[in-house]
């Protein structure tokens, strides 16, 4: 899949040969890989590669909540892409840096206060993310170390696997309508497709965030495990995974996928205006600006 976001600059900026990250320079080498193979990534995203196995763990590290801002989703999407590509690799890990935190979905500063254009270009950039991680030819399996709500959720949704840990505060959901937003037709259709429609039509009205047990039982994640396991059980899951023939996974992945993700490739361009013309209401960005000062008060 091509990338067709059209991030200038920022685009053209990060797709220079790979900026080493400080700990590759000084030569701390990939975790698991005894051989020195180095880590490599962007400022937001550090690639552990391990050659040998076929493998890489992407690891997000936009601290302090790993929201997906613009130019992280960019990372992100130049990341995936990257591996791709590379012939090296046939499986990712996706997981957080940021303790405790999985991501906290899409960043509403890139929501709030901005211009129809902004708006337009991230939302571009986050049909982008979904489309390539749910579609990847890749055995993507998120390895959950912390809280995932909204498009943290999403991104989850989108892996093939999921392994949660077991942390009573690492809850995940589509929690969009206690924002006062919506989640989006093509949201709502990975988590029909993931817990059914009875359980999705509940959860997404009123905006469950499943702590781990109830997530295990509704089967928004696959896993839970203890929080110190996830890393091992999610290498585990994708040994299981790259046991069968890439082309016979691929197409059958492909065949599984595809019409959901066609429901937004025949409509991007009307989801990209939907998305601006609700987002850009005054009472989306007052419902937005209750929100952030929500999170601001909890804090003082
Ligand atoms: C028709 C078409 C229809 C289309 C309709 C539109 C569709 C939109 C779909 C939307 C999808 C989404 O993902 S919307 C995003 C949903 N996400 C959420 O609800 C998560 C909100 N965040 C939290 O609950 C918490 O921050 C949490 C993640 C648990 C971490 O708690 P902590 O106590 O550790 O940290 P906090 O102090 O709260 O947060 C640290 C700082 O990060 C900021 N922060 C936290 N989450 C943030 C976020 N998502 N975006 C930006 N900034 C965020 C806080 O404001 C703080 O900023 P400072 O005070 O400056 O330090």
């Amino acid at each position: 899949m091509a990338l067709t976001v059209g991030l200038r600059p920022l685009t053209r900026a990060l797709l220079r040969p790979w900026a080493r990250v400080p700990g590759a320079a000084l030569g701390r080498p990939a975790a698991g890989s005894g051989d020195g193979v180095r880590c490599f990534g962007s400022p937001r995203v550090l690639v552990e590669p391990d050659p040998a196995a076929g493998v890489a763990v992407m690891k997000m590290r936009n601290p302090p909540v790993n929201s997906l801002s613009l130019e992280f989703l960019t990372e992100l999407l130049i990341s995936l892409e990257k591996l791709e590509n590379d012939k090296t690799f046939r499986g990712i890990i996706i997981t957080s840096d940021c303790p405790g935190i999985f991501s906290a979905g899409l960043d509403l500063l890139e929501m709030y206060g901005r211009d129809p254009a902004h708006c337009a270009e991230y939302w571009k950039a986050v049909q982008e993310l979904w489309l390539r991680v749910y579609l990847s030819n890749l055995v993507v399996i998120g390895a959950i170390n912390g809280i995932s709500p909204a498009g943290g959720c999403l991104l989850s949704l989108s892996c093939d696997y999921r392994v949660l840990a077991n942390n009573p505060k690492y809850a995940i959901g589509l929690n969009e309508t206690l924002l006062g937003i919506i989640a989006p037709f093509w949201f709502k259709d990975v988590l029909v497709n993931t817990i059914g429609h009875r359980a999705a039509e509940r959860a997404l009205q009123l905006g469950f965030l499943f702590p781990p047990s109830d997530a295990l039982q509704v089967g928004i994640v696959d896993q839970v495990v203890p929080e110190d396991q996830v890393q091992s059980t999610a290498r585990s899951v994708m040994a299981q995974w790259l046991a069968i023939p890439d082309h016979a996974r691929q197409l059958t992945k492909n065949l599984v996928r595809k019409p959901t993700a066609d429901r937004l490739l025949q409509q991007r361009d009307a989801d990209i205006q939907n998305f601006v013309r609700f987002i850009s209401r005054d009472s989306i960005q007052k419902s937005l600006h209750v929100y952030l000062e929500k999170l601001k008060q909890k804090k003082g």
